[in-house]
């Protein structure tokens, strides 16, 4: 069976990944401004916006998700998300939580890097001034890599002798070594191929190791920078230098705390705040029946600081965003299943479009009918119009993304 995305927030102790997590969910990571705050591994689950198929249909109205919600036709999803202990240099050889954090990532199928450009905290977490977080995402890649690598060079006589012996691919012996890292042959195939010019396995010398590697993780863990902390004064001439070294990595700007700090006040009735946006009210915005509480002088200035400072130069905190790319990465289908092909209803009622799961690009009909009804025999499958589909079809978007199962009589529930 398939197994759920998941999405896995990294970076140094303090970078602010316990806010960033807060920040895309309702989970109570810990938050605290000494490192390793967050001992265990935190999954929690955060809502990425899709376009929903209720606006297709115009049946918006009607639509009630039973997990997340839709607004207008921007569906929220959920997707889990996992919150890794700090990673500090040398974490490889096992410093820090060092090898705890790497085998949580095994599980990550994106990572979102959580950077602190505040210049603050050093390359431990701890409190400083004027640290250049551009080495923060040099070593955090390389401790990666070098746990990967050093996997791989404890075995490696024995690795290329059975390679040979067997007269294997090199496809099928890196898939071997590397299944535990939940790598798919279609994932081993593309890392091999993105790599030129590469020689037969018993000629790799440590160099050619590095490269297949970081060939591998590029595939296995495609990544997003989240900036974060751009509320900071020194944040700008950081975030300038991070994206003038890297110009081609994915990098959203976010102020973790800022959304964390505006979803309390919307919780207490201070102000109206569209996620993802720049648009605050506050009661003095709005007619007086607006259902707010008017603010205080001093939590007014806070607010005026935040949409000068954050919301206005940024045009919103970033952390809605950083899940929107980090969810392109993983390429992602939203497949709507439904009970009634005609009115798009569940099991009851009037609501349509009840249940959405996100897959992988390229999964088949069946893998997902797979998922959703697990191990029944599918009598057939019907598309929008009633119109069969095959088991074998590839989902795409707008093409065969909503689908109604009908089970064998008297073996299950159909959906
Ligand atoms: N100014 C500012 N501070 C932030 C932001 N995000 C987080 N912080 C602060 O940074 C400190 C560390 O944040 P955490 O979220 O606990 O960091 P962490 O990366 O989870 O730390 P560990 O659990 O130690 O790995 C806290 O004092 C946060 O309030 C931000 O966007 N701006």
């Amino acid at each position: 069976m398939p197994r759920d995305p998941l999405i896995g927030l990294v970076g140094k102790p303090s970078s602010g990944k316990s806010t960033t997590l807060n920040s895309l969910t309702d989970a109570n990571a810990k938050i605290g401004a000494f490192p390793f705050t967050t001992i265990d591994p935190n999954r929690a689950t955060g809502y990425v916006e899709i376009e929903c198929a209720c606006s297709r249909f115009q049946k918006e109205d009607l639509c009630k998700p039973n997990y997340g919600w839709c607004d207008h036709g921007k569906r929220h999803v959920p997707i889990e998300l996992l919150d890794v202990a700090g990673l500090i240099p040398g974490a490889s050889q096992g410093l820090g939580l060092g090898n705890k954090f790497l085998d949580d990532l095994r599980q990550a199928d994106a990572l979102i890097h959580v950077v602190d450009v505040s210049g603050t905290t050093n390359a431990e977490g701890k409190a400083t001034r004027g640290y250049d977080p551009l080495q923060d995402i040099e070593w955090l890649q390389d401790e990666i890599r070098l746990w990967i690598e050093g996997n791989l060079r404890k075995r490696w006589g024995s690795i290329v002798r059975r390679h040979v012996a067997t007269k294997s691919s090199v496809a099928e012996t890196l898939r071997a070594q590397f299944g535990g890292y939940g790598a798919s042959k279609e994932m081993v195939a593309r890392a091999i191929n993105s790599i030129p010019n590469l020689p037969p396995m018993e000629d790799w010398d440590n160099v050619w190791i590095s490269k297949v590697v970081l060939g591998f993780m590029a595939v296995k863990f495609p990544t997003v920078l989240a900036l974060n902390k751009i509320d900071h004064p020194d944040a700008d001439k950081n975030v300038s230098k991070i994206m003038l070294k890297y110009p081609e990595t994915s990098a959203v700007l976010t102020s973790a705390l800022t959304e964390v700090f505006l979803r309390k006040l919307v919780k207490q009735k201070f102000i109206k705040y569209e996620e993802g946006t720049e648009f605050v009210d506050i009661y003095e915005d709005l007619d007086p029946d607006c259902g707010l509480k008017p603010m205080d002088p001093v939590l007014k200035d806070r607010i005026d600081n935040i949409r000068d400072l954050v919301l206005y130069r940024f045009g919103s905190t970033g952390v809605v965003q950083v899940l929107q790319e980090a969810t392109k990465k993983l390429k992602l289908i939203p497949v709507f299943t439904v009970r009634n092909i005609l009115t798009f209803t569940g099991n009851s009622g009037k609501h349509v479009f009840r249940d959405c799961t996100l897959f992988k690009q390229g999964s088949k009909v069946a893998s997902v009918a797979r998922a959703i009804m697990g191990e029944v025999t599918i009598a057939s499958v019907e598309g929008v119009g009633g119109k069969r589909v095959s088991m074998d079809d590839v989902i795409e978007p707008g093409k065969n993304d909503i689908l109604s199962f009908k089970v064998v009589p008297g073996k299950s529930e159909d959906k």
